[in-house]
């Protein structure tokens, strides 16, 4: 995953000739820069020029603000002096006291006494330092007055400059917090106490003070020793309140790498919904073509920094409740596919619109539809592929190693035509029509279904195929453990979750722990269109950084994804790769499915089809049959009563092979409802598909 600011091309000369120079530095200089990098007694300004500058430009501020804040504080202090005096000469502390012990009224005429002869004291000051004030300017001139305003004006900056905890310094009533914190950093401290993140004694280290970063105010701060950055990441909610900002608006990241550790936290306050405006424009549409394995433009993140999503050698998962994007995001992602002649493309489209129509003429396989016919397509061109993987893995085995020096595909042997391994993407749409079909199978000997099928298709080619070229990118509108099958969510390595219904829903596509972790989708809001959470694959040195980030994708409608496509087809002519249904040639290749059955065995065993399972999840499953597909909720003492087992040990041994039992209403023989324990079958289904992916790891490792 690349995160980077848009950068323009640097013109540079011709490099005319090689030198040899000895640009190693020697070992005492190397040392004391190291020191001096390393050093805390070196101030930061003086180790690199970014930071010199930035002290620079601190300073500049400092100085063009501080006429200002001069005056701030003589205003707070002449505040801060007119209270205190208001408290003197109203006799306050007496008067509490008297109010306090109920003798207000025995001591009212002395309070009122003393009133009186404050008045008449400040009255007498006031008039004697007119007087003295009077006679000295006319003895000794302006410059007396000018000496006794200044000093007076010291005076009362002393008492109204900003300190933690002085009486008289905060409003009565504060006002809008937004902002305030870029003038004083003390708001911020008390936001992050307020939000619970650091102790009442603790206080944040100023790394790099506030300051306009695009649209926004960033700042970059050190936590007391042992809070962690990750915590702040996901307690955002609370900070965003302490702060009075709408969460979309505070950005929290943690420093990593070179001058970062775990409490380093960058923050950014967008000023407004960074991810409200018009649309955002996919730069595909400008360029002439596309290199596949260049990270694809996907979207810009809340600083409108470019957010490119690298595909080959990875796969996508795309979740999201209908009507917020995903569509669109895919076509986003295929579109760089579709730019490159050299991309061979299977799309497959579960809803049967007119989303995909457009890729047509540049689909090597196309289905389009939800019927029985569609998905046996789907399933015949996924046992196509799968056949390819096999044969690209042994035709990579006796490439020499200059041609394929690992066992991997290279952007030129996916150029070659003669070796015929180009890249090649799976993109399907709704994928979830094509993974529940229903209809009964016969897979090597074994009972199972077309959709049971097709998930073991597509997890092997998730698995295995990323490193023969294969790209596999599944969109769906139900991101249910049920749909999506453990073991095939376990291999797809990028996730990006738009709005979903609940944080189930989004730990499923995101990953599990995902909202503990401050990433939740279900928490987007439905305006929000096209804007999700990206968790970019963790193998890709630059995403490493970030574990996930909001995005907002761009926009590709129609008659611009139709543009692409006609491009991707004009290219794909002129370089000669147009084949399969793009030419109307749709007629399957022999495969040899004995072979592809056995590569699925070793490599993605089904639900309890090639796995021994454990007990008494073994019998729960044989128990079932299929009701275990057709069933939502088992009972408990029906089970306990059917396998005859003690239910204490059954539910604890039920329990480690994580189904846990909960509570639901069904319908008893009196025609009335009964609340019982009980076990859903989709928590069931999970542990199998759960000791199912993790048998075919083990198979992979071995
Ligand atoms: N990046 C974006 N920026 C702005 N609007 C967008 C963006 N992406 C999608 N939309 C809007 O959201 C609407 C729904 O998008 P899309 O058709 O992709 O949803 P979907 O999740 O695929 O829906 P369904 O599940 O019904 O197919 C689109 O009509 C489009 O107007």
């Amino acid at each position: 995953m690349t995160v980077e600011e848009e950068t323009l091309p640097v013109p540079v000369g011709p490099v005319l000739d090689g030198e040899l120079v000895d640009d190693e530095p020697p070992v005492v200089r190397r040392r004391f820069m190291n020191w001096w990098m390393r050093s805390q007694r070196v101030p930061a300004a003086l180790k690199s020029r970014k930071a010199a500058r930035q002290a620079c430009r601190d300073a500049v501020v400092y100085l063009l603000r501080s006429p200002f804040r001069f005056a701030g504080a003589v205003g707070r202090g002449a505040v801060v002096a007119a209270r205190g005096w208001r408290r003197w000469v109203r006799v306050h502390d007496y008067r509490e006291a008297a109010e306090q012990s109920e003798k207000l009224a025995d001591k009212f005429a002395e309070i009122r006494a003393l009133t009186l002869f404050r008045w008449k004291v400040t009255g007498l000051v006031v008039a004697g330092s007119t007087a003295v004030l009077t006679v000295a300017d006319l003895v000794y001139g302006a410059p007396v007055l000018w000496i006794a305003t200044s000093a007076a004006s010291v005076a009362l900056a002393v008492a109204g400059r900003r300190k933690d905890g002085s009486p008289g310094r905060k409003a009565v009533l504060a006002g809008p917090r937004t902002l305030t914190w870029t003038m004083d950093p003390q708001v911020l401290v008390d936001a992050f106490r307020d939000a619970k993140l650091v102790g009442k004694d603790e206080t944040l280290r100023l790394v790099e003070r506030a300051a306009r970063v695009g649209d926004g105010w960033a700042i970059t701060v050190d936590l007391p020793a042992t809070r962690k950055a990750a915590d702040v990441i996901k307690h955002r909610d609370a900070l965003a309140s302490a702060l009075a900002v709408d969460e979309v608006q505070l950005i929290v990241e943690r420093v990593r790498g070179r001058g970062g550790h775990a409490g380093r936290v960058f923050l950014w306050v967008a000023d407004e919904d960074p991810y409200a405006g018009p649309p955002l424009r996919t730069p595909l549409v400008e360029v002439e073509w596309w290199d596949a394995w260049r990270p694809v433009p996907f979207g810009r993140d809340a600083r409108q920094r470019r957010i490119d999503l690298p595909l080959v050698w990875t796969s996508l998962l795309v979740g999201a409740i209908p009507r917020q994007g995903k569509t669109f995001a895919t076509r986003l992602v295929a579109a760089g596919l579709v730019l490159d002649p050299y991309t061979r493309l299977y799309v497959f489209d579960g809803k049967g619109g007119k989303d995909w129509e457009a890729a047509e003429g540049n689909a090597y396989r196309f289905v389009c539809g939800d019927e029985v016919s569609h998905a046996e397509a789907v399933r015949d061109h996924l046992v196509e592929l799968v056949a390819e993987v096999q044969s690209r893995y042994a035709r990579m085995a006796t490439l020499d190693d200059e041609v394929c020096p690992e066992s991997k595909i290279t952007p030129a042997i996916s150029r070659d035509p003669n070796l015929g391994m180009s890249i090649t993407a799976v993109i399907i749409d709704e994928v979830q029509v094509f993974l529940e079909n229903p209809t009964r199978e016969q897979v090597g000997g074994k009972k199972t279904t077309l959709g049971e099928y097709i998930a073991d298709l597509l997890s092997y080619l998730a698995r295995k195929g990323p490193a023969a070229g294969i790209v596999v990118i599944l969109a769906t509108q139900r991101p249910d453990s049920n749909t999506i099958p453990s073991r095939l969510r376990a291999v797809l390595g990028s996730r990006f979750a738009l709005r979903v219904m609940d944080w189930r829903d989004s730990n499923i596509v995101l990953g599990e722990q995902m909202n503990t972790r401050g990433y939740d989708a279900s928490t987007l809001l439905p305006s929000h269109k096209g804007v999700g959470i990206l968790r970019p694959d963790g193998e890709v040195a630059a995403g490493a950084d970030v574990l996930a980030m909001t995005v907002r994708t761009y926009y590709m409608p129609n008659p611009e994804w139709r543009t692409i496509c006609a491009r991707g087809r004009a290219l794909r002519e002129a370089a000669g790769t147009l084949a399969g249904h793009a030419i109307g040639d749709n007629e399957r290749r022999a495969i040899d499915s004995a072979a592809v059955v056995k590569a699925l065995g070793t490599g993605g065993p089904g639900p309890g089809a090639s796995v021994e399972l454990p007990e008494p999840l073994a019998s729960v499953v044989q128990l079932l049959g299929v009701e275990l597909d057709e069933r939502e909720f088992v009972p408990t003492a029906e089970l306990v009563e059917a396998l005859d087992v003690e239910p204490t040990t059954f539910g604890r041994e039920m329990g480690e092979l994580g189904c846990r039992p909960i509570r639901q209403y069904v319908p008893s023989e009196d025609g009335t409802t009964r609340r019982v324990r009980g076990y859903l079958t989709a928590e069931i289904r999970a542990a199998v598909d759960e000791i199912g992916s993790r048998a075919a790891f083990e198979v992979d490792q071995r």
